[in-house]
């Protein structure tokens, strides 16, 4: 470094961390996330997802604005609960409302035993007349206990029926979402508020019963004060009122502080969480990151224990504030109690069950508030969960529409383009491809060339702006989408890790439950592979049962190591029964999205010509690859390019053009040293020859011929019959 070159300031010393310090000094919350922080994650650590959505509720919420929902929340809360269990709803609102009555029953009871207790003669005498008063306090007392008790196991009843009948509801709709919309941020977001809206669904229906509750035994408590001196009302709402701010204002700046402090808790998971994994411990081992990083852990722990210490002094603050107010208002109450007494207005076993009530009244309307602004927060998930239901209605998979006579002889891409909702440029332009039946058709290009995009609009889950994917002719718009889809098997570069049994991972890809496929076995029977032709099948096929060594369980070994009994599979194993599902399918049309990445040299190989088997059996295969070597033996390689076709052909016509395609296979060629195939000056090559592709030029759309050696595709819902002798077929 040279001397005119300025040191970087300490990042300790920045401004902002003075600030913060003021900050934390006046009790404030801190905004400045700190120094750890910012080097490790830019700022604080914020959720970009739905489940922070209505965070701020809490923090704004007015008892004006929760007393003017209330209703609607309950009606919401009420018609949910109807639609699940209306025999249980009848039951917790009569057992409530008996438990309000028992209450109220007591209270005048007290007031009877109170004027026995205070009337003139022997105390014997006295306490004898107080005793039925005393029983039917007693009594009050049980009977308010038995109905506490039936609401509660109707409430229990009714809990987990409404909640699973928001959760199924979310699911039946969200499965059906076409996945254009499913993947835009916006939805994505509200599907996971949705998701939090279901919880909301059986913790509305908690603060209903207690909202419901604590409203009837505040009204017997009122009830009893006016019949015992109309005065005494006014004075339980003076109590209860300051009481009711305090708790709003105590919970407010609680949910505040926690969510600071929140975020900062989720930096310190994150930074503990790699500390004690196995997935980073190799790297920060050797990167001796380890200690750095506990470093951050601790200064990150001195925030979150600052803040938690500010918020507990911030928090008796306020509470003394509101008991202050709240005591004010007692102490008023027990003065005009006391004036009526003085004044003979009331006797003194009146003012004794006055005091009784008004300590229930209050301590139900505290209830109320709680109760109504938990309500509040609930509620604004519970919408969410609404309206993502509702919008996933009208983004759902239209069902309908033209059956698949069986699988396609002709999959025709017309001028299609398609651009992603949040991108200026189309990721594919104007693409065409004809893809007859039996033939492997190569996707090539470089990373975002749209070849993935291609794939998915091929296989119906996209739909293009413009242009349209014929089958034999018909618009795929037209056809029966699931019709479609039981014609497609998919190997996606990012295929799923179910955390099921190996089998099952592979049983996935064609589910006897599954429309339009025939699987082996009823739903009800256990999986048994042994007697699985087409399981035996795809597994020879994806080179999978050199998984079994590492399966203690054989196929019922569940592949996750997060749970007992589960085992770790590697990269290239998890890739094989991946690619075992697209095979089980049985589909007419396989995508296969680089499907050999993490596969062995030898395994890839093996693939590819298990690919080429596929294909002379009668599966039409799309193939995605960065391996120009291994579309030798597709029958056309299309090369993309920012979204455009530029070159399509057989591995001959395009090795002869010179093109893209050949810089692309020289450059890996030079790197393994594999000699470049000699191109005559006639622009044959040695290679073998596939189909005749009569045009093959750059960007030119070529009509490569159904081939003719391909095998009939059975027609039974679109899925292939599996060889006789699996074996047999595959050697
Ligand atoms: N879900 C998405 N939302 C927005 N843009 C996307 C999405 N998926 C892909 N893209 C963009 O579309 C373009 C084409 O992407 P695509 O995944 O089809 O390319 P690819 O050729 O398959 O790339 P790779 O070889 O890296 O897998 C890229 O610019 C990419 O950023």
């Amino acid at each position: 470094m040279t001397d005119e070159t300025p040191a970087p300031a300490p990042l300790s010393e920045t401004p902002p961390t003075r600030q913060r310090r003021l900050r934390l000094r006046r009790q404030e919350p801190i905004d400045d996330p700190g120094r750890a922080a910012r080097e490790l994650f830019g700022g604080r650590l914020v959720y970009d997802s739905g489940y922070t959505r209505h965070d701020d509720t809490w923090e704004t919420i007015t008892l004006r604005q929760m007393a003017r929902s209330l209703p609607a929340s309950l009606r919401k809360t009420v018609a949910l609960a109807w639609s699940a269990d209306r025999a249980a709803v009848l039951v917790v609102f009569g057992a409530e409302l008996a438990e309000g009555i028992a209450g109220a029953f007591g209270l005048l009871a007290a007031n009877s035993a109170m004027v026995e207790l205070f009337a003139a003669g022997p105390t014997p005498d006295r306490v004898r007349a107080s005793f039925p008063a005393l029983l039917a306090i007693g009594l009050a007392a049980i009977l308010g206990q038995i109905f506490a008790g039936i609401s509660t196991i109707a409430a229990g009843r009714l809990e987990p029926k409404v909640e699973r009948a928001a959760d199924e509801e979310l699911l039946r709709c969200t499965i059906r979402v076409e996945l254009q919309h499913m993947e835009s941020p916006e939805f994505a977001k509200l599907l996971d508020a949705a998701r939090s809206g279901c919880d909301s669904a059986r913790a509305m229906l908690g603060h209903a019963v207690g909202i419901t509750g604590a409203v009837i035994s505040l009204i017997a408590a009122g009830g009893v004060l006016t019949v015992l001196h109309p005065v005494l009302l006014p004075m339980l709402l003076l109590i209860v009122v300051p009481h009711a701010y305090g708790t709003l204002a105590t919970s407010r700046r609680g949910y505040a502080s926690r969510r600071a402090w929140r975020d900062n808790e989720r930096m310190l998971d994150q930074i503990s969480w790699y500390l004690t994994s196995q997935h980073a411990g190799q790297e920060l081992r050797v990167h001796a990151a380890g200690d750095h990083l506990i470093d951050k852990f601790s200064a990150l722990s001195d925030d979150s224990e600052r803040e938690q210490v500010r918020l507990a002094r911030a928090t008796a603050a306020t509470n003394w504030v509101a008991a202050a107010a709240s005591g004010l208002a007692t102490g008023a109450t027990y003065v005009v109690l006391g004036w009526l007494l003085l004044t003979s207005r009331v006797p003194l076993a009146t003012a004794g069950t006055a005091v009784l009530a008004i300590r229930s009244g209050s301590s139900g309307l505290r209830n109320v508030v709680q109760q109504a602004a938990r309500l509040f927060a609930e509620t604004l998930w519970f919408d969410d969960f609404r309206t993502a239901c509702t919008e996933a209605e009208q983004h759902a998979t239209p069902s309908g529409g033209l059956p698949v006579p069986g699988a396609p002889a002709v999959i025709d891409v017309r001028d299609v383009t398609f651009t992603y909702p949040d991108k200026a440029t189309p990721a594919l332009d104007k693409v065409n491809v004809t893809i007859p039946r039996g033939s492997v058709v190569a996707l090539v290009g470089e990373n975002g060339s749209g070849k993935s995009t291609l794939a998915k609009v091929i296989a119906a889950v996209y739909a293009p702006d413009s242009g349209a994917v014929t089958w034999d002719g018909v618009d795929v718009r037209d056809l029966d989408r699931d019709d479609v889809y039981a014609h497609v098997g998919l190997v996606t570069q990012e295929f799923v890790r179910f955390p099921f049994t190996s089998g099952y991972n592979i049983r996935i890809g064609r589910l006897p439950t599954a429309r339009g496929t025939d699987g082996p076995q009823a739903p009800t029977d256990l999986p048994t592979y042994d007697n699985d032709p087409v399981f035996h099948h795809a597994i020879a096929t994806a080179n999978a049962d050199t998984l079994l060594p590492d399966l203690p369980q054989g196929w019922n070994t569940l592949a996750s190591r997060s749970f007992a009994g589960g085992v770790q599979l590697s990269g290239g194993q998890w890739q094989k029964l991946a690619l075992a599902r697209g095979v089980y399918r049985q589909a007419a049309l396989l995508i296969l999205d680089e499907p050999t990445a993490a596969l062995d040299p030898a395994a890839e190989i093996a693939a590819y010509d298990k690919v080429r088997v596929l294909a002379d059996a009668g599966h039409t295969v799309v193939l995605i690859s960065h391996r120009m070597a291994s579309t030798r033996r597709a029958d056309q390689i299309v090369v993309l390019d920012r979204g455009r076709v530029v070159e399509s052909g057989t591995w001959d016509e395009l090795m002869a053009l010179d093109g893209a395609f050949r810089r692309m296979f020289d450059i890996q060629a030079r790197e393994l040293q594999i000699p470049s195939p000699t191109t005559p000056p006639d622009g044959t090559s040695s290679c073998t020859p596939g189909p005749e592709v009569p045009d093959a030029r750059r960007g030119a759309r070529p009509v490569p011929t159904p081939r003719a050696d391909a095998e009939p595709v059975s027609e039974a819902a679109g899925g292939l019959v599996p060889p006789t002798d699996p074996a047999e077929d595959l050697s």
